[in-house]
């Protein structure tokens, strides 16, 4: 994945990029585990503020305004910066941590069993629709 100015984007480039950002403003000192994990859940509040009222909405977001979507990328990228920085601030490696969740994920629930599931709830939802329709 490459960034507005070409630059490859990894955990590691965020990573960095917000060591320096904190560095050069003398924030170090409130970067701390408790505040950026407060302040990650208040831009996840700043996050659901933007869907909120909204109903459901389609995927891809197909209605919504340019400024919208420019706004939603902004939100999250403030979620994803504070959530790097908070691993990072607890000596937490986000790569080898991620990939092995994956994988933890993908033992707890396996395919076979899943698409089983997907078939009941087609079923059920089929049911469902039968039954409103009369
Ligand atoms: N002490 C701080 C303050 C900000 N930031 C960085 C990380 C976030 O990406 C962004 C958050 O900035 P704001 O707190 O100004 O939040 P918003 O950008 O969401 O602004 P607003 O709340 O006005 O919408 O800036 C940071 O690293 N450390």
């Amino acid at each position: 994945m490459s960034g507005v100015q070409g630059e490859r984007v990894s955990l590691d480039l965020l990573k960095q990029k917000m060591a320096d950002f904190a560095k050069e403003r003398n924030w170090d000192q409130f970067h701390s585990p408790r505040n950026l994990l407060l302040a990650l859940v208040g831009e996840v509040g700043e996050l659901s503020e933007i869907f909120q009222w909204k109903g459901e909405v389609p995927k891809g977001l197909p209605d919504w305004e340019d400024e919208e979507k420019i706004h939603l990328g902004e939100e999250l990228s403030d979620v994803l910066l504070y959530l790097i920085r908070l691993s990072d601030m607890c000596g937490i490696d986000l790569d080898k941590a991620v990939l092995r969740k994956i994988e933890l994920n993908a033992i707890k629930y396996p395919v076979s069993s899943s698409k089983k599931q997907s078939n009941t709830s087609t079923i059920i939802a089929n049911i469902n629709n039968d039954t409103a329709s009369g």
